[in-house]
């Protein structure tokens, strides 16, 4: 019988010493690691291309010039575009217009109206699937146009739906309005302040005046409007002289608007959608000449427009969601590093700044061969067997003052449930660089504190000054479907949700290079400060008094020869039910 196994926590907490990276300091723990298991899996070979002198040159320092897996020639990965903020323009459909027809058959030359009714526009959706990662595609469309809905036709034939627009964006967007543009439900508000003033006599000047008076004059009696009605096409100006129009239909909305997420729309996309929701309802179709059939005009003339689609600029920001966020120095090892622990093909390379952009892997736990392994709930409650890593590029000193690549990447990291930094050995004090990339996140989190208040105060304002577009039933939505929308899908609107403070989150160290020579003092010393840290005798790195220290750990790897980071996995499973 093999002796159990501890748990991997257990021995972290006594000591993250890996024997096969310090085999001198960690014999106490060296029956722990005697079956490896989870992602440590071996250095796979990899396939090269010619190498370069260039590439062979690059990786000189590696612990063998044998490119592989961990270890990849610059020609072994691809570079994918990537965009994490874009302004998009999104339309709805325009209606279709209402058709003037009559019937025409043998023995019945002149005979009733049969013109069928405009299509209704196409709608505009928005989805988060877990396949997108980036925004690139949509930055490059920036306009959206759902389709328009056909012309109806004679013989009662109504026209034509528009098409739809799906908006995929990756989970972990951010969604907001900018500006709006809604011609139906302006005129829908301007009508109803004309209902509530009318009889109040009050100054005006004479244009508003006129203006008011052609409007009312329309509701009541109806008079020819270029942008409202359609004529029959053979009748010449004479004759729509003397054509008597009924009174204009008042405007309607799509009973979908109903859906519309309430303006001005925020939404932070934070899940999966199993079904896409609806950003903007399509515009409703014009009316055929059937619906103006008067006792006295039983042939009538005339048909309406369809109503035009409704604009809106929205800003979307992706924020990734991933369950463990890497933070360090420039080629500090991070991205070999998420290579050793994923599938990820992220671009390695000994020089700084080798990546541009965040990259995401996802480590499986549980290959589901034999009994199943860590599987452990989620943060909502689900199993889970597997968790995501979020790569970003490196941080340097002043960093908060847009030096190197700056503090915008942190973002991506901001919203992960644990944080790891990640220390190179080799490069100088481990301590020093641990606190210099406490001090950026810090100033990184002091100036989202400062842009979420400056945010939250715009959308007081907004709220306090946007007027939601007031509906009423018409003939054609009878009021109590539109007061208590059945749908079969219901939709709800997604709530924005606050994160915790960057210092607040769970953290721990990844000492990374630790296989080169004398690198043991370095990871040494690194450990004494967060014993003490842990201890309470020196200062949390990050200087709040709310920040996370329920006992700080550091783990020494080698990522290149995948070795010590067997552990990572159970240590963050552990660390996200905190
Ligand atoms: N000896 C040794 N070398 C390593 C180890 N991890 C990474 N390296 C090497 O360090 C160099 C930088 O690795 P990267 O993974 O690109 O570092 P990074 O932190 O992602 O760098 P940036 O993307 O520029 O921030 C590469 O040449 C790696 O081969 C390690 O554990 N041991
Ligand atoms: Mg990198």
């Amino acid at each position: 019988m093999p002796p159990a196994r501890p748990s991997i926590r257990h021995l972290c907490l006594g000591s993250t010493l890996t024997p096969f990276l310090y085999p001198s300091l960690s014999e106490a723990c060296a029956h722990s690691f005697a079956r490896p298991f989870l992602v440590g899996r071996p250095s796979r070979p990899v396939r090269c291309s010619s190498s370069t002198a260039e590439s062979a040159g690059s990786h000189s320092e590696s612990p063998d010039d044998q490119p592989s897996h961990l270890n990849p020639t610059p020609d072994n990965y691809a570079l994918t575009p990537f965009a994490d903020r874009c302004i998009l323009t999104v339309e709805s459909g325009a209606g279709g217009h209402g058709c003037v027809s009559f019937l025409r058959e043998k023995y019945i030359e002149e005979g009733p109206a049969n013109g069928g009714d405009g299509g209704s526009g196409g709608n505009v959706y928005i989805q988060a699937v877990r396949g997108e990662t980036s925004l690139h595609k949509l930055a490059r469309r920036r306009l959206l146009k759902a389709g328009r809905g056909k012309n109806g036709q004679g013989k009662v034939k109504g026209g034509e739906r528009g098409a739809d627009v799906l908006i995929t964006v990756p989970v972990g967007t951010i969604v907001r309005e900018i500006l709006r543009h809604d011609p139906i439900a302006e005129e829908i508000a301007e009508q109803e302040r004309l209902e509530r003033e009318r009889g109040r006599p009050r100054w005006r000047n004479k244009k508003t005046e006129e203006k008011e008076r052609q409007l009312e004059e329309d509701l009541e009696q109806g008079s020819y409007r270029k942008d409202k009605w359609l004529v029959f096409p053979g009748m010449v100006p004479s004759e729509l002289n003397r054509l008597s129009f009924p009174p204009l239909p008042p405007p309607r909305k799509s009973h979908l608007a109903a859906l519309q997420p309430q303006a001005p729309i925020w939404l932070d996309l934070d899940k999966h959608m199993e079904t896409p929701m609806l950003l903007a309802a399509g515009a409703m179709g014009g009316l055929g000449n059937p619906h103006f059939v008067l006792p006295n005009q039983y042939r009538p003339m005339m048909a309406t427009r369809g109503d035009p689609g409704m604009k809106m600029s929205l800003q979307l920001e992706l924020k990734i969601l991933a369950d463990l966020g890497l933070v360090g120095l420039p080629n500090a090892g991070k991205s070999t590093l998420l290579r050793a622990l994923s599938n990820s093909r992220a671009r390695v390379g000994n020089w700084a700044f080798t990546t541009l952009q965040p990259n995401v892997g996802t480590v499986v736990l549980d290959d589901h061969k034999g009994r199943p392994k860590v599987i452990k709930r989620g943060r909502d409650g689900l199993l889970r067997d597997n968790f995501t890593i979020a790569d970003v590029p490196g941080l340097i000193e002043d960093a908060h003052l847009d030096k190197g690549l700056g503090l915008g990447f942190l973002r991506h990291v901001e919203r992960a449930a644990v944080l790891a930094f990640v220390i190179d050995l080799s490069a100088g004090d481990a301590v020093q660089a641990l606190k210099l990339l406490w001090r950026e996140v810090s100033e990184y989190e002091t100036m989202r504190g400062k842009e979420l208040n400056a945010e939250t105060e715009r959308r007081m304002d907004q709220m306090v000054t946007y007027e939601p577009p007031t509906r009423r039933s018409t003939p054609s939505e009878p009021a109590d479907m539109l007061n208590s929308p059945d749908f079969d899908t219901p939709l709800e609107p997604l709530e924005f949700i606050p994160t915790t403070p960057i210092s607040a989150k769970p953290w721990f160290v990844i000492a990374t290079k630790a296989d080169l020579p004398g690198t043991q003092d370095n990871y040494q010393q690194l450990q004494h400060y967060l014993e003490a840290v842990n201890k309470k005798a020196e200062q949390h790195p990050s200087g709040r008094k709310n920040a996370w220290k329920k006992g700080i750990q550091a783990v020494p790897v080698s990522a290149i020869k995948a070795e010590g980071v067997e552990i990572i996995p159970q240590l963050v499973m552990d660390l996200l039910e905190e």
